[in-house]
C-alpha cells in the first residue's frame, strides 16, 4: 500500500469539493469520487476553493486524484463521507468493497442518522461522526465558496485524527460529544427548509424579524421534541441551543449586532436545501424535519409547523419548479399553497 495514503472523498459536491480543495491546497492527497460531469468540470477548469474572509487557493493538481469508480478510496487512510442523506447507505455499500479495513471514515453530512448506518453496514470499521457548520456555495467552472463561518468538528479519537486533518485555514476540532453536536446542528439546520421555501439569501433571511420568528418556533419546536428523547444539543453556534429561540425574536437591529459578533455570511450563502430544490435533486426534509415529526409520533407531541413544512417541502419537490419563494405568512398558514392540513 502506498507509504502517501490518501484522504478519500466519498461522493464529492459541495462539502466535499471544497474540503477536498483546502486539503490538496496545503499539500494533502485527495482522492475524489465524484460524479462524471464534475471531474469534467474539475479537469476542465482545476479545483479553486475559497472563503468569506477573501482567501482564494487552487487545489495542486498532482495531489488530486479524481474519478467516478469507487476503487480510488482503496488506499485512503481517512474517507470523508459527503453524499446527501440518502445516498448513505449506497456509498457505505462501496467503501465496504473498496476501501482499506484500516481506514477511518468520517461522516461529515448533516442530520443524526448517517453514523447509525454507516457503523451498521461497515461493521468492525473506525467510523466517526462529523459536523460541518459553514455553508458552500458551488460557483460553477470548478469553484466552492465557504460563505458562513465556523470550524469542522469530528468526533474525538486515540489517533488525533482531529489534528491529522486539520490545515491552514481549516481548522478541524474533536468533541467527546459529537451527538450532542450533531443533534445541535439538526436543530439550526431546521432553517435549511425554511430558507429554501423564501428564496432569498440566508442573510437577507435572517434580517427578517417575520423569518426569525417562524424560524425561532420551528427550532423551539424541534428543542421540545429532542428534549423529550432526553438529548442535550450543543449548539454549533457561539449562542446555546435554548437561548437561540429567544434571540431569534430579538427587534432587528438588535439582532444585526448579535449576529455579526458571532458569524460571517456572505451575502450569496444559502442553504444546500435550496440549492437541491433549484437543482430539482430530492432534498433532505426526511433527516431534518423529518426527524422532530418522528419523535413527536412516538412521544405523542404536536409537531404542526415541522409537519407543515415537510408538506411544502415534498410540495416543491414534486412540482420541480424551484423554490416556491413562499412568505413567513404563507408557510405557517398553509392553505394558501393548498397544500394538505399537516397530520394530527
Ligand atoms: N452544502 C452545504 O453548504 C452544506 C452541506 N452539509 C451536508 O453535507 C452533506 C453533503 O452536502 P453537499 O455537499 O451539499 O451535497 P452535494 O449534493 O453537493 O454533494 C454530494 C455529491 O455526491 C455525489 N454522489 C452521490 N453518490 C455518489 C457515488 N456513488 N459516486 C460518486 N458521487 C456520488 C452526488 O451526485 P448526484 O447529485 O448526481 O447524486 C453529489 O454530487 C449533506 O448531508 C449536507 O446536508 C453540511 C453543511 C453545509
Ligand atoms: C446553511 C448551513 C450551513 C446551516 O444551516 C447548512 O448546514 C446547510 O446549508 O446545509
Amino acid at each position: 500500500m502506498n507509504a502517501d495514503r490518501p484522504i478519500g472523498i466519498a461522493g464529492a459536491g459541495s462539502i466535499g469539493c471544497f474540503v477536498g480543495g483546502m486539503l490538496a491546497a496545503s499539500g494533502r492527497r485527495v482522492a475524489l469520487l465524484a460524479r462524471p460531469r464534475l471531474i469534467q468540470e474539475i479537469a476542465r477548469n482545476g479545483l479553486r476553493v475559497s472563503s468569506f474572509d477573501g482567501s482564494e487557493r487552487m487545489a495542486a493538481v498532482d495531489r488530486l486524484i479524481l474519478s467516478d469508480d469507487p476503487s480510488i478510496l482503496r488506499d485512503a487512510q481517512t474517507v470523508l463521507v459527503t453524499v446527501k442523506s440518502a445516498d448513505t447507505g449506497e456509498i457505505a455499500e462501496l467503501i465496504a468493497r473498496h476501501a482499506s479495513t484500516d481506514a477511518a471514515v468520517i461522516s461529515l453530512q448533516n442530520g443524526v442518522g448517517n453514523v447509525p448506518l454507516l457503523r451498521d453496514r461497515l461493521p468492525g470499521r473506525n467510523v466517526l461522526g462529523g459536523m460541518v457548520p459553514f455553508n458552500v456555495v458551488a460557483l460553477g467552472d470548478g469553484r466552492f465558496h465557504r460563505s458562513t463561518s465556523g470550524d469542522i468538528v469530528i468526533a474525538q479519537d486515540d489517533v488525533g485524527t482531529a489534528a491529522r486533518l486539520s490545515v491552514p485555514g481549516l481548522a478541524i476540532k474533536a468533541t467527546a460529544n459529537i451527538d450532542g453536536v450533531q443533534w445541535g446542528k439538526l436543530i439550526v439546520n431546521l432553517n435549511n427548509a425554511l430558507n429554501a421555501l423564501s428564496n432569498i439569501p440566508l442573510r437577507q433571511q435572517l434580517a427578517q424579524r417575520g423569518w426569525r420568528q417562524l424560524f425561532a418556533d420551528q427550532m423551539a419546536e424541534g428543542l421540545a421534541a429532542v428534549r423529550a428523547e432526553g438529548i442535550a444539543p450543543v449548539s454549533p453556534t457561539p449562542l446555546p441551543s435554548n437561548w437561540m429561540p429567544h434571540l431569534l425574536r430579538l427587534p432587528d437591529a438588535l439582532f444585526g449586532m448579535l449576529l455579526g459578533r458571532t458569524m460571517k455570511i456572505d451575502p450569496e450563502a444559502r442553504s444546500s436545501m435550496w440549492e437541491d430544490l433549484q437543482r430539482r435533486r430530492r432534498t433532505e426534509i426526511d433527516y431534518l424535519q423529518g426527524v422532530i415529526t418522528a419523535i413527536a409520533d412516538r412521544r405523542g407531541l404536536e409537531a404542526p409547523l415541522s409537519r407543515r413544512i415537510i408538506a411544502l417541502i415534498r410540495k416543491a419537490e414534486a412540482d420541480g419548479k424551484g423554490s416556491p419563494g413562499l412568505t413567513p405568512e404563507q408557510i405557517r398558514d398553509g392553505s394558501a399553497t393548498s397544500i394538505e392540513q399537516p397530520r394530527r
